[in-house]
């Protein structure tokens, strides 16, 4: 039976962060995203968060193309061929090329819809097995070394265990080598987002000395090739974000040996079916996963603890309290991380409410398409 989808509203909303986030790119404090709400015919709501940001930094998708896609590519085949499970709109998009992060959008607010009719949660309906997930945080690149020892004490305080540090030439490896000896029992890893070449390998190697737990996307964003050399030049586990777009990225990159470990996040894949089918490769090729983050507000942030909850996911991901990012979420309740642990809600769906009063005080936009 197909789900009775009888309007959908796209929300564009603008949130600011509460610490502005510093990368090899540079520096942002706003935050734009979209949000999909798919509605049935006894009232249901289903919801799907964007994650492209409002420059092409991180890939060439925006918020303004995500926008653009759903209004004018995704939404209508909806409407004219309707869906039995959220499975079926990779068949139904396949001839659409890319725009991952606009096809997870709406993929996202109907796997949702279909957990809650089905009256479970979105982890039960994904097949996931974990009851609490564990989570570490994030830090973008700090003022000074100080800066950045202050607020890794200030978050191992908080009790989370993995601490993820952003590096580029010139703040990597003496950094690193500060942090270490002020935690030398630090689990820690560095995301690079695609700062080096091939030319950085003797650098690179030095980070091998850390322990860190693995280095993230050292070399070009669409590359698998050079990070094959890469690895096998070095200890440290790389692992692949950027790169990795769908189970034939994935597949690619591990038969290459261009990583050890994989960042899956929904929106860079396509959605939570793509992330799946990486998750289930991953799994029979023994390779861990963990689940990344783009800075998401609540929705996005409740796809992801669902997602994680699936058993291959054995690495701490990015997903943080809400607090951490947000003076005021747009879920209750918020996302809290206790020990860097977060207990997977058992609720229906996301397993969060939508706050519609804050989510209506975001919202900088509005367009509704009825079926
Ligand atoms: O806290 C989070 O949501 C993770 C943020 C984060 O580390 C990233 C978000 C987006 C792009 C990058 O800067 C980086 C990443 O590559 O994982
Ligand atoms: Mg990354």
């Amino acid at each position: 039976m197909t789900i009775p989808i009888k309007q959908i509203k796209l929300r564009r909303l603008s949130m600011q962060l509460k610490n502005p986030f510093t990368t090899s790119f540079g520096t942002f404090r706003d935050k734009e995203f979209l949000i999909l709400e798919a509605i049935d015919e006894v009232g249901n709501r289903g919801f799907g968060e964007s994650v492209a940001f409002a420059s092409p930094w991180y890939s060439e998708e925006t918020v303004q193309t995500s926008a653009h896609i759903l209004e004018d590519f995704l939404i209508e085949p909806i409407k004219n061929h309707g869906i039995t499970h959220p499975d079926d709109l990779a068949a139904l998009f396949s001839h659409i090329k890319g725009n991952n992060m606009a096809k997870s959008v709406i993929e996202g607010a109907i796997w949702d819809l279909y957990a809650k009719r089905r009256n479970e949660s979105l982890a039960q309906a994904l097949g996931g097995t974990q009851q609490e997930i564990e989570v570490g945080v994030s830090l973008g690149i700090k003022p000074t070394v100080k800066d950045l020892l202050t607020t890794i004490e200030q978050q191992l305080e908080e009790g989370y265990k993995r601490i993820k540090i952003k590096i580029e030439p010139g703040w990597d490896v003496d950094v690193l080598r500060e942090v270490r000896a002020h935690f030398p029992d630090m689990p820690m890893m560095a995301d690079a987002n695609s700062a080096y070449t091939l030319d950085d390998v003797d650098h690179l190697k030095k980070l091998d000395d850390l322990d860190l737990m693995m280095i993230e996307q050292p070399l070009a964003h669409d590359d698998i090739v050079d990070h094959a050399q890469l690895q096998a030049s070095m200890d440290t586990p790389i692992c692949l974000d950027e790169s990795i777009h769908s189970l034939a990225d994935a597949r690619k990159a591990i038969q290459l040996g261009s990583c050890q470990i994989i960042n899956i996040k929904i929106g860079r894949v396509g959605g939570l079916t793509e992330s799946k089918r990486i998750h289930d490769y991953c799994r029979e090729q023994g390779v861990p996963v963990w689940c990344g983050g783009m800075l998401e507000a609540g929705v996005g942030r409740a796809h992801n603890i669902a997602l994680t909850t699936l058993p291959q996911f054995t690495l701490p991901g990015d997903t943080a309290s809400s607090s951490l990012y947000w003076e005021e979420d747009i879920i209750n309740p918020e996302v809290v991380a206790k020990n860097g642990m977060i207990q997977v809600p058992d609720k229906p769906g996301i397993g969060y409410d939508i706050d519609d009063h804050a989510l209506d005080k975001w919202t900088t936009a509005t367009k509704t398409f009825d079926f």
